[in-house]
């Protein structure tokens, strides 16, 4: 399959997804190291920086190089896309394990949502555990794999980080369990409260609320049974910060919905704003979304 065929590999694409998500990694830690962020704000608690921006470039640059330029693709920030001296990785996987389904899909019906620098407020402040590389991929709009890379985390090989992925049907790389304690514990915004937000709090009776930045962050929480729930029921998270994550929790038996507890669509054309919220859970999803109902406004 030649990078301008019509017909993709969705393990492929995970797989470049994978290392370039790697290499973005290493660009992210040396922006921070120099101590040059370059810090932009795109509105208020929104910043970008020079990490984000490289990072978006290199992994745009790898996943054109391997599949094309017309690979579907949508990233947070607003970039040109340099032609890439890196070679893209396409064999990560074994290809045994990869669903047939997956395995020759019209290019057209996949979409790729990358969020080079996830929790860059994070990043700024200096809260380095939270800072995520984020690429989901979606097919026929339903995510479909993803991967989140951890750049100041652990020491994943030799690429100095924490690679965490998974695809439905082939399922996730790293050990998943579920928080099975007797208080009810969820995770929210650190920096993004509302008063429905507080509302909805209330209303399906955390014992605990973990207040968290890192949209991916608290998905990983999740996935490691730290709390039962991410737990979002308002705007604020886009398309890139949840598609890769999504598929990742749903490859792990988990569910991710808005909090009415409809799916999430990804294509290119899906207006990128969440704007119905998230509720991601690796069990107890239907009681969070009856405790939920009675605060939400009607459909
Ligand atoms: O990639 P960035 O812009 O850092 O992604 C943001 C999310 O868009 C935003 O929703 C998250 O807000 P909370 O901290 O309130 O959960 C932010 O942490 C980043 O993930
Ligand atoms: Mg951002
Ligand atoms: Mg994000
Ligand atoms: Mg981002």
């Amino acid at each position: 399959m030649s990078n301008n065929s019509d017909k993709v590999n969705l393990g492929s694409i995970l797989s470049v997804a994978i290392d370039a998500s790697q290499k973005a990694g290493t660009v992210i830690r040396q922006v921070w190291k120099s101590g040059k962020l370059g810090v932009e704000w795109k509105g208020v608690n929104d910043p970008m920086t020079e990490a984000d921006v490289q990072a978006q470039k290199l992994i745009f640059g790898l996943l054109y190089k391997a599949f094309g330029k017309d690979l579907p693709m949508v990233g947070e920030e607003d970039t040109d896309v340099p032609e890439t001296e890196e070679i893209p990785n396409l064999n990560l996987l074994d290809q045994l394990k990869i669903p047939e389904e997956y395995k020759n899909v019209d290019k057209k019906e996949v979409c790729v949502f990358v969020d080079p620098l996830d929790a860059t407020r994070e990043f700024v402040d200096g809260n380095l555990p939270a800072v995520m590389t984020l690429i989901g991929i979606s097919y026929r709009g339903e995510a479909i794999a993803g991967v989140m890379f951890q750049p100041f985390v652990g020491n994943d090989d030799d690429s100095n980080g924490t690679t965490i992925y998974g695809m439905l049907g082939m399922g996730t790389n790293v050990p998943v369990k579920a928080r099975d304690e007797k208080d009810f514990v969820i995770a929210t915004t650190r920096s993004h409260a509302t008063e429905f937000l507080e509302k909805a709090t209330q209303a399906v009776k955390a014992d605990r609320v973990v207040k968290v930045g890192g949209a991916g962050y608290k998905c990983l929480l999740v996935l490691r049974g730290e709390i039962d729930a991410y737990f979002f029921p308002i705007p604020g998270t886009k398309k890139w910060d949840t598609c890769g994550p999504e598929a990742i929790i749903k490859s792990a038996g988990g569910s991710f919905t808005d909090a009415h507890g409809r799916s999430i669509r990804y294509t290119i054309d899906t207006p990128k704003p969440n704007t119905d919220g998230l509720i991601v859970t690796l069990k107890g999803h239907d009681d969070i979304l009856a405790k939920i109902s009675s605060v939400l406004p009607k459909l």
